[in-house]
């Protein structure tokens, strides 16, 4: 290895790749309906790319130095990975050339599916908001290096001037993030497969070495998981293995291990005793180490900038942790705790933000500046920032004692809570109750919620939120629209009807808009994953709810039909997973502050006739801390703040719940703990495995396991329908069993959904008899 250009002094793990305005999915949406063709998508991105290398550039981060990481990806960096390394699902295998290579449209047609081939599995990125493909590997998978994207972007960044640093997804979390393939044999476990993948990144890096790059950044996040189902064991050796192999190659850049969302732990004495030159690490969420064997000869790069959230932070502190570091190694460097794809561009690009809430915050350009800041500090020493920690500072003193940040009235409320606040009673009283309340057939049919988000309905809402239709036009309109859901929804024949949240811009955003102690951002995009971006709102200050918002939507509902009609909240949970929440006080805190906010909703749309309410927690499994250690007190806030929202209602009311995904492992006695009526769950898109942990799990309330995967344009036919319920039906009682969609239907068109329901009815009608 001849190069030995130091490691920048400055860096992110990653920039937003969507776009400041979502160019990116505009691009990508419009080719996949045959708007634009590939030349123009792939001359979209390139510009991108482009415009982001200059914006880090002129935002302080060294051009020609490594500094500047090529993070892009057209959809996740889970599936570029996949197919960089040849790794296809046989169902695809028809969309690899000759040598084993799938193109562009290919790589969507993976993500998203195409007639009876299914998508790859979508879940969570470790603890965010952002969603991965999963690869599906197998004994067959044949490694081999596919795709050369990750080169030829390097070298465009050249011919524009840059030395940049390539980024990808690390061999050992490649696998511990993959799932076994279809055809592989019971108990087969893709980390197994990790000695055949290590020549393909050796390969690799020496294309990325003789392409130029002095540089690159292997993303190992598996590292710091303990939520990962694998031995631990299993994982520091596989750990030991790959970066021994990875660091002996012969011809390679400098490997730069990043090791975001919490402290490496044991992990960090494997990878300092392997010969990568750099390591990074999570020190918004882990502390700094202590010293292990090794790690003086490493650059260590702190992740000092908090990469997972919006706060401007304290510039001091980071500084401080820096200093700590520099104890441990000679070499240090400063850069964002994780990838900056989860925060929005940036805080200047917001015209109705305050001008005081604005100087708390930093988004993601805001981030590489303070990192351009401390890396002068780190270079010319901490006099040299004086200007910039003292306004740091001024600015969090301000945030602490700005008017609507403490509300007395809020805090009166939560410190006088007691147990019984928290709990709804004997389920068997609530099941009897409901019985007769309800009338509800077996196997009762229902949605998540939402229907389809049509043109139309975001049309309106544009006009109304420009003024050019008047508040009761806009209600019209939504009136209207309610109309034709529930006419639909009678035709269909479901038999809980939903009003199909067209008032909604986002099941979050809506809440925060109708809530005190929000803002919402008017650009403030996020990857949540694909093309799809979700805008947090802004939790900053102490959150109650002013008045009623969703009684007149489910009341003005059930005035139209004598089916009940499920009146439809986000929970507390996802309130908080969801959006930008304030740093300064407990989670337990504010979440049991918006919980009571929900509280006197639900309180009000009983009072409205409203007999079934579903509280949404998809996010529930999202905010479970890594670390095993951190996860019983998390799961305990997170259930109590569901029950304090809930537990005001009568025992006919039933409570539903809503969880957007099927590893229910951890959660598994969490969500017992929740003590809804009935939960919801996904599980059309893994084939229902999940009713076998709900049987093990002796889980004894109603559950609705999804028979219809909203997140594919395909209808699922009547017979594919009926066996996921015969499937549900072999592991749980009927008399628990509701029939139901794995999510919403917000971003489906109504043919489709129309369709989709219409089989999900007759499939349930034949389980009936
Ligand atoms: C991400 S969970 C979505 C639940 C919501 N009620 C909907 O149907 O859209
Ligand atoms: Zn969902």
């Amino acid at each position: 290895m001849s190069t030995t250009s130091p490691f920048p002094t400055g860096t992110v793990l990653g920039y937003p790749r969507i776009g400041r305005r979502r160019e990116l999915k505009r691009a990508v949406e419009s080719f996949w309906k045959g708007g634009i063709d590939l030349a123009e998508l792939e001359r979209v991105s390139a510009e991108l790319r482009a415009a982001t290398r200059d914006r880090l550039a002129s935002l302080g981060l060294d051009p020609v130095g490594s500094a500047i990481p090529e993070s892009f990806s057209y959809y996740d960096q889970v599936l570029d990975a996949a197919v960089t390394v040849g790794a296809t699902p046989a169902r695809f295998a028809y969309l690899e050339d000759a040598v084993g290579k799938v193109d562009l449209p290919g790589y969507f047609t993976i993500a998203r599916g195409e007639d009876e081939h299914l998508p790859v599995e979508m879940t969570k990125w470790f603890d965010t908001n952002y969603h991965y493909s999963v690869p599906e590997i197998g004994p067959e998978t044949n490694f081999h290096l596919a795709s050369d994207r990750i080169v030829r972007q390097f070298e465009e960044g050249k011919a524009q001037g840059y030395l940049t640093r390539p980024v990808i997804v690390g061999p050992v979390t490649f696998l511990l993030l993959s799932k076994p393939s279809e055809s592989a044999p019971a108990g087969f476990r893709p980390i197994s497969r990790l000695a055949d993948l290590l020549p393909v990144y050796t390969e690799l890096l020496g294309r990325l070495k003789d392409a130029g790059a002095e540089w690159v950044q292997l993303d190992e996040p598996g590292l710091v998981s303990e939520s990962i189902d694998e031995e631990r064991s299993v994982v520091l050796d596989a750990a030991a293995v790959a970066y021994q192999a990875l660091g002996s190659a012969i011809n390679r850049p400098q490997l730069f291990v990043a090791a975001p969302y919490a402290a490496l732990d044991d992990a960090l004495p494997v990878l300092a005793a392997s010969p990568v030159e750099a390591i990074g690490l999570d020190l918004v969420r882990g502390d700094v180490p202590a010293a292990v064997p090794g790690l003086e000869t490493k650059t260590l790069v702190g992740g000092v900038v908090d990469g997972h959230n919006v706060w401007r932070g304290d510039l001091g502190v980071a500084f401080e942790k820096l200093e700590a570091l520099s104890k441990l190694s000679p070499s240090i460097a400063v850069a964002s705790s994780t990838s900056l794809q989860h925060v929005p561009h940036d805080v200047n690009d917001e015209p109705n933000l305050s001008d005081r809430l604005k100087s708390w915050l930093a988004f993601a350009e805001q981030k590489v500046g303070q990192i351009a800041t401390l890396a002068r500090g780190l270079e010319a020493g901490r006099a040299s920032i004086g200007d910039e920690l003292n306004a740091s500072a001024t600015a969090l003193a301000d945030r602490l004692s700005a008017p609507g940040v403490k509300d007395n009235t809020v805090r009166a409320r939560t410190s006088a809570l007691t147990e019984s606040d928290f709990s709804r009673g004997d389920y068997d009283a609530r099941v009897a109750a409901q019985a007769s309340a309800l009338n509800l057939p077996d196997l009762p049919t229902t949605t998540i919620g939402s229907f389809p988000q049509t043109g139309d309905i975001r049309k309106a809402r544009a006009a109304f939120v420009k003024g050019d239709i008047t508040q009761e036009q806009y209600n019209e309109f939504l009136r209207d629209e309610i109309r034709n859901v529930v006419d639909l929804q009678e035709d269909i024949g479901l038999d809980v009807l939903v009003h199909g949240e067209p008032e909604r811009n986002d099941m979050v955003q809506y809440f925060a808009e109708n809530f005190d102690g929000f803002d919402v951002t008017a650009n403030g995009w996020v990857q949540s994953y694909g093309t799809r971006a979700t805008r947090p709102s802004l939790l900053w200050g102490d959150v109650s709810r002013p008045a009623p918002f969703t009684v007149e939507w489910s009341a003005f509902t059930q005035s139209l039909t004598e089916k009940p009609v499920k009146g439809m909240l986000t929970g507390p949970v996802t309130i908080l997973a969801w959006s930008f929440v304030r740093d300064d006080q407990p989670l337990e805190e504010t979440a049991n502050q918006v919980a009571l906010a929900l509280r006197d909703e639900i309180a009000d749309l009983e009072a409205a006739g409203i007999g079934i309410i579903q509280v949404d927690e998809p996010a529930l499994r999202e905010l479970l801390p890594l670390k095993v250690a951190d996860q019983p007190e998390y799961l305990k806030w997170s259930v109590d703040s569901f029950r304090l929202a809930t537990a005001g209602a009568a025992d006919a009311t039933q409570i539903h719940t809503h969880l957007c995904y099927s590893e229910f492992g951890v959660v598994i006695d969490a969500i017992r703990a929740l003590d809804a009526d009935v939960t919801s769950i996904e599980a059309a898109r893994s084939k229902m495995d999940v009713v076998h942990d709900i049987k093990a799990s002796g889980f004894d309330h109603g559950i609705g396991p999804g028979v219809y995967d909203i997140h594919s344009p395909r209808v699922p036919s009547v017979d594919e329908i009926s066996e996921l319920i015969t499937t549900a039906l072999g592991e749980i009682p009927a008399s628990q069993v509701w029939i139901n969609p794995d999510c919403g239907l917000k971003t489906r068109g109504y043919d489709e959904t129309a369709a989709s329901l219409r089989n999900i009815l007759e499939a349930t009608r034949a389980a009936r008899v």
